[in-house]
């Protein structure tokens, strides 16, 4: 059994980037964008009213008076300049006229004619955005996955098309003949497929396009079929028949497949028969078949997968420190990923690892948002130690 360091430096050696491609803002929503991208401008491009009132220049103070010049509106700029004693009338998002010094909020204001009183209510300001308080020209955005924040800031910035990767496609093979669909009436001994949708999700939120492929049956022929539908994927991640048992097939088929395997077994829990390799010049990643082995393996190896094929630099998980909430005793010889509940304390994260951590329950894993990690070894933890954690 290899390490999990190990295993996923081999899984990520299993993957290039791919190529780009130039989409609008419009259809680049969780796209990975490979390269910086540059501000075209300042945000904002000029000092900017922040509320409705009136730019003033002089002392501001109870009872202070200005005589009204003009008016600036958002899109509509007053194109003078103030003296002191002189206001302009302003809303937000108008430009604010060179010496100004502040605005003064309406509802801190008389206004009888041309002639404003600032009234007790004066609370000062200034209510200026100051020209590239946001960004300045030549800023940079990252490399990353694009949220919808990074793309208003793209727009902002008056990028209005991104080279982004193209999608990973990741056909997701779930294998046994116990089976069947949601919605289909299983037999008596048949049990409901729940991994592949899992998988599928957490892969299209990384970015990826996931289809799910039909359900391989626990013979070579049926397991062969499907691979074979797999044709065109960037990565095959197949689920269960990765053990020793004698229906466990997907080792023996991917072989005869001419698998170049990289590795199998590693010192995980869950995840132990874990499978990586490439058949036909494709990545491979045959995850274990019980539920949470399964995602969990998910995060720790298909997820960095697809982030290196997207293009990031940096696509290993990174684990967070929190401390514990319970001691935990000593780990075995498997690097343990137990499933938690990580919540903020007074002095930063806290975790408490769940007491049932059987690789087939799935309510506990849909009850935690952490996997609390423990290295090969580690000795027995008190309460308050420093742990890592991989949010989920
Ligand atoms: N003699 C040994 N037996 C087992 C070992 C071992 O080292 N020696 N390892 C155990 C570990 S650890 C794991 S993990 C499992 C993994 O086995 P497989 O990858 O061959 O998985 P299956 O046997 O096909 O299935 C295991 C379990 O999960 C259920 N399953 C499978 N696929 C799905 C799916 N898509 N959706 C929902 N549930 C699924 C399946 O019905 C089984 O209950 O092997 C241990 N055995
Ligand atoms: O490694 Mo198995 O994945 O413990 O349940």
């Amino acid at each position: 059994m290899i390490s999990v360091d190990a295993a996923l430096a081999l899984a990520l050696a299993l993957v290039r980037p791919l190529g780009t491609e130039i989409l609008p803002l419009a259809r680049a929503a969780n796209r990975f964008m490979p390269h910086p991208a540059t501000a075209a401008r300042d945000q904002p491009p000029f000092a900017v009213a922040a509320m409705d009132g009136y730019a003033t220049v002089g002392p501001a103070h109870p009872g202070a008076q200005f005589v009204v010049v003009g008016e600036a509106a958002a899109g509509h700029a007053w194109h003078g300049t103030l003296h002191p004693g002189q206001a302009l009338r302003i809303f937000t998002g108008a430009p604010v006229p060179p010496g100004a010094d502040r605005v003064v909020i309406q509802e801190d204001v008389t206004r009888s004619g041309d002639q404003i009183t600032l009234t007790d209510a004066f609370s000062g300001g200034p209510h200026i955005r100051p020209k590239g308080q946001d960004f300045k020209a030549g800023d940079t955005l990252s490399a990353r996955l694009l949220r919808p924040a990074d793309l208003a800031l793209l727009a902002s910035m008056n990028v209005a098309n991104v080279s982004v990767t193209r999608r990973p496609i990741v056909a997701i093979i779930a294998t046994g003949d116990e089976l069947v669909m949601p919605g289909e009436v299983p037999r008596d001994d048949q049990i409901i497929a729940s991994n592949s949708f899992a998988l599928q999700a957490l892969a299209k939120n990384a970015g990826a396009i996931a289809r799910l492929l039909p359900i391989a049956r626990d013979d070579e022929a049926s397991l062969r079929a499907v691979f074979d539908l797999a044709a065109g994927a960037d990565l095959i991640v197949t689920i269960g028949g990765a053990s020793v048992g004698d229906h466990d097939m997907v080792g023996k088929v991917a072989a005869d497949l001419g698998m170049d395997r990289a590795f199998y077994k590693i010192a995980m829990r869950p995840g132990k028969p874990l499978m990586a390799g490439k058949i036909n010049g494709t990545a491979m990643l045959g995850l274990p078949g019980n539920p949470v082995s399964s995602i969990v393996c998910g995060h720790i190896f298909m997820l960095p997968m697809i982030r290196a094929m997207l293009g990031d630099p940096t696509p290993a998980p990174v684990l967070q420190p929190a401390r514990l909430t319970a001691p935990l005793p000593a780990n075995g010889p498997r690097a343990h990923y137990m499933r938690a509940q990580v919540k903020q304390g007074t002095d930063g994260p806290l975790i408490t690892g769940f007491d049932r951590q059987d690789s087939a329950l799935l309510t506990v894993l849909a009850d935690a948002n952490a996997l609390l990690v423990r290295p090969v070894d580690d000795p027995p933890r008190n309460t308050g130690d420093l742990v890592g954690y991989l949010p989920i």
